[in-house]
């Protein structure tokens, strides 16, 4: 290996997109492969938690964040007939003091731009598909859709649940449907008619079967985001999400309180999802391949952590690599996969146990484990040379 290993990422989501920021950080040759000609704003919002915004201190763009997100200061469970409160847990305030970050809700969109705009525009490399990727012992060939084929010392597999690296690593196998779709709306808050919204906007609302999970994505409150679980048998994997539509929405949620019909009626585009997980994977990288985010955990979104795991992975591996020496790399990995490989299936299993944390009237549900306070990326458990 040359003295400056030629890292490629591939995959530029949240995962991706810091990993290769981190990476540069700490000097190393990065280029990133994403199948994406470019990204747009997709509608959909996300939880970022204080474990996430001290990596994005790091990265430099923790301040953006703040300005561009919500911070709620509890996050509600509310009865879906009566708007009853079932449990309320602290953020805000509490957030920054116990775990020393904020809390916040944000579009996903803008977030990934911030990430991306973080990035030189000399490491992009967009409209790059990964078909193939060999480890050639010495080196690692990747194939790209456009006949094109690139060389790097070590890959990294950021390409999500249905990555083509994890493939590579474990053979063929389709993650698995958890049974639940999520619908997925961003709209102009105006657009809640008046009145319609009496409580904070950061709540989940359940019933028996189902629950619909609303927030503010941006810090002026002017667009609201809801995000269902619906429970349905069957769905074809082929597609990772449909359009969807108020009729069916309503039929969802028919009978549901008067602000979640609100919400319904104000709706301008509504897509579904298919909620997939995987069982925790028996390795994680082999040779100069290694895995991070959905690509090697993918988890029901319950816990609101499954981005959060692919950032703090990706501040895992840049510190390992750094430690070892990239030229290392098996033994960077092995570092990597012993800090990490506990703490994400631990989260990936209490994120399909939450599923009905409704029925946990306890708000510890959420900091029983204590999934904020990040040990920071500093490798803990050390791993024989
Ligand atoms: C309904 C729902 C709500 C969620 N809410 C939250 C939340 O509030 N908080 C949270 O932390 N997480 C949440 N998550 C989870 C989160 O969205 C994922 O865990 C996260 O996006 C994973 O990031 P990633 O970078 O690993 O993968 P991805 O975001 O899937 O990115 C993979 C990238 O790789 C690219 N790619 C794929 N294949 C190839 C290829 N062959 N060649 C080149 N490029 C390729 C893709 O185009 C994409 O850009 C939620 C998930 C769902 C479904």
């Amino acid at each position: 290996m040359s003295q400056s290993p030629r890292i490629a990422v591939v995959g530029a989501g949240l995962g991706g997109a810091a990993a290769a920021k981190l990476l540069l950080q700490e000097g190393f040759n990065v280029r990133v492969y994403e199948q994406a000609p470019s990204f747009s704003r997709l509608g959909a919002g996300i939880h970022v938690g204080p474990n996430v915004m001290k990596i994005l201190r790091r990265i430099g763009i923790e301040d953006a964040l703040n300005q561009q997100g919500s911070h709620p200061d509890y996050w509600y469970s509310r009865h879906w007939q009566t708007g009853d409160v079932l449990a309320q847990i602290p953020l805000g305030d509490y957030a920054v003091k116990e775990y020393g970050a904020s809390y916040l809700t944000v579009h996903r969109g803008d977030f990934h731009a911030l990430l991306i705009e973080a990035l030189p525009d000399s490491v992009m490399a967009y409209g790059k598909h990964l078909t193939k990727v060999e480890d050639r012992g010495h080196v690692v060939v990747m194939h790209f859709a456009d006949g094109t084929t690139e060389e790097a010392d070590i890959v990294i597999g950021a390409d999500g649940v249905n990555s083509r690296i994890r493939e590579e690593l474990l053979g063929p196998e389709l993650p698995k449907y958890a049974g639940y779709l999520a619908h997925r709306a961003v709209f102009p808050t105006p657009e809640v008619k008046a009145g319609m919204l009496p409580f904070d906007a950061c709540v989940k609302w359940w019933s028996d079967d189902r629950h619909m999970m609303t927030y503010f994505v941006t810090g002026k409150a002017d667009e609201l985001y809801y995000v269902t679980g619906v429970p349905v048998e069957q769905w074809d994997l082929d597609d990772r999400w449909l359009p969807s539509s108020k009729d069916e929405m309503r039929e969802a949620f028919s009978g549901w309180h008067p602000t979640v019909q609100a919400l319904i009626d104000a709706t301008v585009e509504v897509t579904k999802w298919s909620l997939l997980e995987r069982d925790p994977l028996p390795l994680w990288s082999r040779g100069r391949l290694v895995l991070l985010g959905d690509a090697c955990h993918p988890m029901k979104p319950h816990m609101a952590q499954g981005a959060a795991m692919a950032i703090e992975d990706g501040a895992m591996l840049a510190r390992c690599l750094k430690e070892v020496g990239a030229s290392n790399h098996e033994l960077a990995f092995a570092l990597y996969e012993a800090n990490r490989a506990e703490r994400a299936s631990k989260v990936q299993r209490i994120s399909h146990d939450n599923t009905w944390l409704r029925t946990n009237e306890d708000p510890s549900w959420c900091f029983g484990y204590d999934v904020f306070n990040v040990p920071l990326a500093e490798p803990k458990v050390k791993v024989a040379a």
